[in-house]
């Protein structure tokens, strides 16, 4: 993916009195009371936002949440207003539609500097098939387009990718070029020694990371579910830890690759160990190669902490994706946790710090640590993509630099 425009090349002349489509992914995590839980993608769309308010221009944000099909209450973008109004400073509006007569008068009346919220653009199915029908009615009430919806980018949809072909220029918002920075720039072009943590549940959702990844890096640490596979994979014993039986011979590819490419590939050389898939299993720390029978492993032992720090002091940049190990129960919860430590305390000596979205992410925001690294990806899908090195359709369809 070449450079793409962003929205700082844009000055006050070509935004004064614009009406600007913004697509943000306002897809965030709501209670049964519709209160935002968490509210890091709103905080993440606000420089873009105040950006082209503060240069005059009339804002359109557009967002979906969650999956509706059809008009559905409950995934409404109002409950997003609130939260909005009070990190922008104005009273943001809010349209009962994305599309029609009674939006576009709604437009109309935004004075400069204003911003309006669309409702939810996944309630009309031509959203996610793309519609360019769609795309025009959406492109129709504006002048220009910023895609800063990173977390959506990997989604070829009407409001991320078919209005870019109607809408110039179509440009990238602040936050979509901060994720791309790290994501595609500090990782193609990586401080070295460069290391990748690899964890989660299933080696069959990694595979295109590691691959690529193994072509980049100088150390891959792996953790999580995923290393059982690799154990089996050696002939040891895993007990009846998660494995992936039809992987077991990509997981013996994955190690010859990394050893005829000098990459250091070190699995955890010991675990902790469960009873049973459980918060309150009995557990004990064995070495990886002695797993007993009907015990499963949950979290990478000690003597793998300590390893994968010391691997961790030799390196410049680090890339993390994916947990150590079950840490939602907090038996299981120390690896996921002591990387995240580690990565904090590499931040601070100058280490450049990726964390590639996901339940990393959660981890790091768990631990209180989410503000020492130097990047922590909004997006799940999308960051997994582009670490696969898959071009994503929400930003190839913007204007090249
Ligand atoms: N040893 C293990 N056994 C079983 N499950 C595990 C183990 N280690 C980690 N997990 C689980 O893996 C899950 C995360 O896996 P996933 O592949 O979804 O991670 P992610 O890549 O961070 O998330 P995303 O796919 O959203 O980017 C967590 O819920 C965690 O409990
Ligand atoms: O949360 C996400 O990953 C994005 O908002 C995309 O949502 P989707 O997976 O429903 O397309």
């Amino acid at each position: 993916m070449g450079a793409k425009r962003s929205v700082s090349d844009l000055k006050e002349a070509d935004l004064k009195g614009k009406r600007v489509f913004v697509r943000v992914d306002l897809n965030v995590p709501l209670d049964d009371n519709l209160k935002i839980t968490d509210d890091t993608r709103v905080r993440a769309a606000v420089p873009t936002i105040k950006y082209l308010m503060g240069h005059g221009a009339k804002v359109i944000l557009s967002s979906h949440l969650g999956r509706p099909k059809g008009v559905t209450p409950k995934y409404s973008l109002k409950p997003l207003v609130p939260r909005l109004s009070e990190l922008l400073g104005i009273e943001v509006k809010m349209a009962n539609d994305c599309i029609g007569e009674e939006v576009a008068k709604l437009v109309a009346e935004i004075p400069e500097g204003g911003v309006l919220l669309l409702e939810n653009v996944r309630f009309y199915k031509e959203e996610e098939k793309n519609d360019p029908e769609f795309a025009k009615k959406l492109a129709s009430l504006a002048d220009l387009y910023v895609n800063d919806a990173f977390g959506t980018a990997h989604r070829a949809h009407a409001s991320t990718e078919g209005v870019a072909k109607y809408l110039k220029p179509s440009v990238a918002g602040f936050l979509m070029q901060k994720e791309l920075d790290y994501l595609v720039g500090a990782v193609a072009n990586p401080k070295k020694p460069f290391a990748a943590i690899v964890g989660g549940a299933k080696v069959s959702s990694k595979i295109g990371v590691i691959e690529s990844l193994l072509d980049k890096v100088d150390i891959l640490l792996l953790g999580g579910g995923m290393i059982f596979t690799f154990y089996k994979a050696q002939g040891q014993a895993v007990g009846s830890s998660l494995v992936e039986e039809d992987k077991l011979d990509l997981a013996t590819s994955l190690m010859e690759k990394a050893k005829a490419t000098g990459v250091s590939l070190l699995l955890p050389t010991d675990v902790v160990i469960a009873d049973k898939f459980s918060p309150d299993a009995n557990s004990k720390i064995v070495p990886a190669s002695a797993i007993p029978d009907g015990w499963m492993g949950l979290d990478i032992g000690p003597d793998a902490i300590k390893t994968f720090n010391e691997a961790l002091d030799t390196t410049k940049t680090v890339i993390w994706n994916g947990p150590m190990g079950v840490f939602e129960f907090d038996k299981f919860a120390a690896g996921t946790e002591s990387i995240a430590k580690k990565l904090a305390d590499l931040s601070g000596k100058g280490v450049t710090t990726i964390i590639g979205g996901g339940d990393s992410v959660a981890a790091v925001e768990k631990v209180g640590l989410a503000d020492k690294m130097s990047h922590i990806s909004t997006g799940g899908g999308a960051s997994l993509e582009l670490l696969e090195g898959k071009p994503l359709p929400g930003v190839l369809a913007l204007d090249d630099a």
